[in-house]
């Protein structure tokens, strides 16, 4: 899957070869290619987010990701537009805003939650007492850690890394954590602290999975576990796929490995298996190194200095258990239930998660692809991802503000007829999650027509 699976790929007279826009940081909005070589580090939510949209079609980044969507795309018209850029070759990116219900939702996000707030930057304020809340855990099992190195330390530590794996790191680079640009660096890249890397994180993360949930061949959250785990039915089932919701379980541990492993591939390579890395620059690949290099100081050489290779070994596969389980456990639940894939025995959802990425709704497929359980606790201890479905929709929102926001989603989705899913509790989740897992496991394969079109450059045939 890995080399064809990005909506960016390469063809042979494509603007990324050509040397016309070589040294031009460009993007496009809407069928319209800018140069935004000059504006990226003038980008109010930081040059490393702006970033991704180099290289690339970023509609959907764009639009998913500015609230104030008047006050962002006015920018536009002060952009260099670029004249005889070959647009036409870029794969088209969904557009958020062509979406009635993702619109009618975001409207009634600034009119009813925020209330003009938003002007003021109060959507991206109130997750400052959660985050001090997990550093400070974190910093307090790290200080067990190497008092008492060892497996059992290494499992509590473990807990630690992925509490700031789902609150810290993850909203700190979605830009939602702060107003403040560098206080949003700086806690997305607790994220290589704790063994993953934020450079690689963001384009497998946000450009590939967040624009396009569920989709086989573009979401990597979809294809990167195949043929060990099949999250679609488009992906061609294998014998021992139907008991994959048993050695799930097995398989979760591993994820910390396989992050190192598709770390260091994605250097050398320049891609993620969902996105090239179009936009990265020569900083944000020095400080992955740098970060692999603390991260395994501190789980490994400092406690083996102190203590010994056995327990500093035995520490870093008790944390190494911990952190993926919950990991694993909180990320894939939340896309993976009968609810948000078109299975032969569920309702036929074909047309919007199937259907040609120009002609989704992306609105509708944010939120029949994804589901959330829980309300207010949940949403505390796990930085929002229990509330899905709103995450999705507004991915630079500070998750203090998303029990607010579910009460406009589900109205707005009940109202229009728009199935939203929701469980009362994780193990409602969890239980969905392994019923899903074990159709998946025995469903029949469905062609993977549209994935043979968005292959070839995003154009229909
Ligand atoms: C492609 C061209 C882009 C332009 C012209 C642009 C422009 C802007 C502008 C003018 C603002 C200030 C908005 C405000 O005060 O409400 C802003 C903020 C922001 N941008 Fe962008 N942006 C671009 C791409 C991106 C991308 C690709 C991302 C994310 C992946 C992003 C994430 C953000 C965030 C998180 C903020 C702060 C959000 C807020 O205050 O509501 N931007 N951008």
């Amino acid at each position: 899957m890995s080399s064809s699976a990005d909506a960016t790929t390469r063809s042979r007279e494509a603007p990324w070869t050509d040397p016309q826009w070589a040294g031009v940081k460009w993007t496009i909005y809407r069928g319209v290619a800018y140069d935004i070589t000059g504006f990226v580090d003038r980008h109010p939510g930081g040059q490393w987010l702006i970033n991704l949209a180099v290289g690339r079609d970023a509609t959907a980044l764009f639009e998913s990701y500015h609230l104030r969507h008047d006050v962002a795309s006015a920018v536009f018209q002060k952009l260099p537009v670029l004249k005889g850029f070959p647009v036409h070759k870029v794969p088209q990116a969904p557009r958020p805003n062509d979406s009635q219900l993702y619109v009618a939702i975001k409207d009634r996000v600034r009119t009813e939650v925020f209330r003009g707030s938003e002007n003021r930057g109060a959507h991206r304020r109130g997750s400052e007492l959660a985050a001090l809340a997990v550093l400070s855990f974190a910093v307090l099992t790290y200080c067990l850690y190497l008092r008492w190195t060892g497996f059992a330390a290494g499992l509590l530590l473990g807990v630690a890394g992925a509490w700031i794996g789902v609150t810290i790191q993850h909203c700190g680079n979605h830009g939602a954590m702060s107003t403040i640009p560098a206080v949003n660096v700086a806690l997305g890249m607790c994220n290589d602290l704790i063994g993953g890397a934020s450079l690689t994180w963001r384009y497998h993360h946000q450009v590939s999975h967040h624009i396009h949930t569920n989709d086989e061949a573009l979401d990597e959250d979809v294809c990167s576990m195949y043929p060990l785990l099949r999250f679609d039915t488009r992906l061609p089932r294998r014998w021992f796929h139907r008991w994959q919701h048993l050695y799930v379980w097995f398989a979760y541990p591993a994820l910390h490995l396989a992050f190192q492993l598709g770390d260091f591939t994605s250097l050398l390579t320049n891609r993620t298996v969902g996105a090239e890395l179009l936009g990265a620059t020569t900083m944000e690949k020095s400080a992955l190194v740098a970060g692999k290099a603390l991260h395994y100081a501190l789980l490994l050489v400092l406690p083996w200095a102190l203590h010994g290779g056995a327990a500093a070994l035995a520490g870093a596969v008790g944390y190494s258990i911990t952190l993926s389980i919950i990991l694993a456990m909180v990320f894939f639940v939340s896309h993976n239930v009968p609810e948000s894939k078109p299975l032969p025995a569920g309702p036929d959802t074909r047309e919007v998660l199937f259907g040609p990425v120009e002609a989704r709704d992306w609105g509708v497929q944010q939120v029949l692809a994804s589901c959330s359980w829980g309300a207010r606790v949940g949403n505390f201890f796990t930085g929002g991802l229990n509330l899905q479905v709103e995450h999705h929709l507004f991915p630079a929102i500070s998750f203090a503000h998303y029990p607010a926001i579910a009460r406009v989603v589900r109205d707005e989705c009940a109202r229009r007829g728009v199935r939203y899913t929701h469980f009362s509790s994780l193990a409602g989740n969890l239980r969905g999650f392994l019923c899903c897992m074990r159709q998946l496991g025995s469903a029949p394969d469905e062609p993977a027509v549209v994935a043979a079109v968005t292959k070839r450059g995003g154009k229909a045939e």
